[in-house]
């Protein structure tokens, strides 16, 4: 008989995974439950989904696999609720929530009821929510985080593991705590920091409102993330407290050590700050996606010339080439213009890069 999945909160994490799950399980049912049952709706409707249920209880009993994808206070309480039922003795719990010790610790309810629940979470992501934005290759090459209990058998993570094998990542096993406090510097700090960017900015724009206009390329790429949902962010940085805090105090030291560069006017300590950013930023993994590559990008030369970015989207268009997003980096007058090209598979962007060098295009993978 088919095997039953459950995904509670059919989200963008959830939808994703949903779509991942039916790559290689095909045979998979695939029910959602969601507290917005329009969002539900949606996912069924997008075949994201096979069945949208009104009582995840009713069908926790009868899955094979829970996958809790709501955000992570909500995902302690689907714990202690999950806890109350008579589940199936071989079904496995698992979580996506972006932080892990609380989880973890509350997931001991579970456990002591023999039922088996592994900790998980995709280090990929996007500012985008809800059923509409779930993409089948969100965490191709990314870290897919697991913290199975420790007397967790090797046998079920791997079995896990099956179950998620659709969505292309890399399964790395960590505690929870290393966990938490990595996440809280590469994720977790820098949410907090692009919210605090943009409410400096909110507040000179009060003030003057050119601000707006002008909070260009830098601006925008700084703080996307800003952008995510607080509901969810609210939960992460309550969850994630302790190693926020520490991670704060090191960054008003950082902030003041970018203070006194700026009041020492030293050109050669400020060149020698930039550079060093630089140099660790870009020595970061490019094709791996998480926290930095979350797109597959393509950089063209382009023509500062009328017409130029028609004729570029219209060779990708005669090849079924589906692009994410398209930005203009760089207009130089009467030189080149750089044009950012996203693409959702590493096949398409090679697919796009063919073409437009058989178009006497140039184009980079890296800028
Ligand atoms: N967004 C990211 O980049 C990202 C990446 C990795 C992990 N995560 C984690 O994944 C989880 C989901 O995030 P998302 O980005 O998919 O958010 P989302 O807002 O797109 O989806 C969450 C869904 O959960 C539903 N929900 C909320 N409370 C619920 C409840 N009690 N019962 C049932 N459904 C409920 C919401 O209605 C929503 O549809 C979070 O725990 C988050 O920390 C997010
Ligand atoms: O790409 C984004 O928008 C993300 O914020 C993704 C991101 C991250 O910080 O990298 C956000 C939260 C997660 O738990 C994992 C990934």
């Amino acid at each position: 008989m088919d095997k039953r999945v459950l995904i509670i909160g059919v989200g963008l994490i959830g939808g994703s995974i949903a779509l991942a799950i039916k790559k290689e399980h095909p045979g998979a049912y695939i029910i959602g439950y969601d507290l917005n049952e329009e969002n539900c709706r949606l996912a069924e409707r997008m075949n994201i989904i096979d069945e949208c249920s009104p009582s995840f209880e009713k069908e926790a009993v009868k899955s094979d696999l829970i996958i809790l994808a709501c955000p992570v206070e909500e995902v302690e309480q689907k714990i202690c609720q999950l806890a109350e039922l008579p589940l199936k003795p071989e079904a496995i719990i698992t979580d996506v929530g972006s932080t892990k010790v609380k989880i973890m610790e509350k997931s001991a309810v579970l456990r002591k009821k023999g039922a088996v629940f592994i900790g998980g979470h995709p280090m990929a992501g996007s500012h985008k929510s809800g059923a509409g934005s779930a993409r089948k290759h969100l965490f191709e090459n990314a870290f897919y985080i697991l913290t199975p209990a420790k007397d967790t058998n090797e046998e079920i993570v791997c079995e896990l593991k099956d179950w998620l094998k659709g969505t292309g990542a890399n399964f790395v096993i960590m505690e929870p705590e290393e966990h938490d406090m990595i996440t809280g510097v590469v994720s977790h700090l820098p949410h907090l920091i692009a919210a605090g960017i943009v409410s400096q900015v909110e507040k000179h724009s009060g003030i003057n409102e050119r601000v707006r206009w002008l909070a260009a390329g830098g601006f925008r790429d700084i703080t996307r993330i800003a952008s995510s949902s607080p509901a969810m962010w609210g939960d992460i940085v309550k969850h994630n407290q302790s190693s926020l805090l520490s991670l704060i105090d090191e960054w008003i030291d950082e902030m003041k050590h970018i203070k006194e560069l700026v009041q020492s006017g030293n050109k050669n300590n400020i060149y020698n700050y930039f550079a060093n950013a630089k140099k660790f930023r870009d020595s970061l993994p490019v094709r791996a996606r998480g926290a930095i590559d979350a797109f597959y990008d393509l950089y063209v030369d382009v023509l500062d010339k009328p017409g130029v970015i028609s004729h570029v989207t219209t060779i990708l268009a005669e090849k079924k080439i589906s692009l994410t997003n398209i930005r203009i980096l760089e207009a130089r007058e009467d030189v080149f213009g750089v044009l950012r090209l996203s693409f959702q598979t590493e096949e398409d962007r090679q697919k796009a890069r063919d073409c437009l060098n058989e178009n006497d295009y140039e184009t980079y993978l890296n800028m």
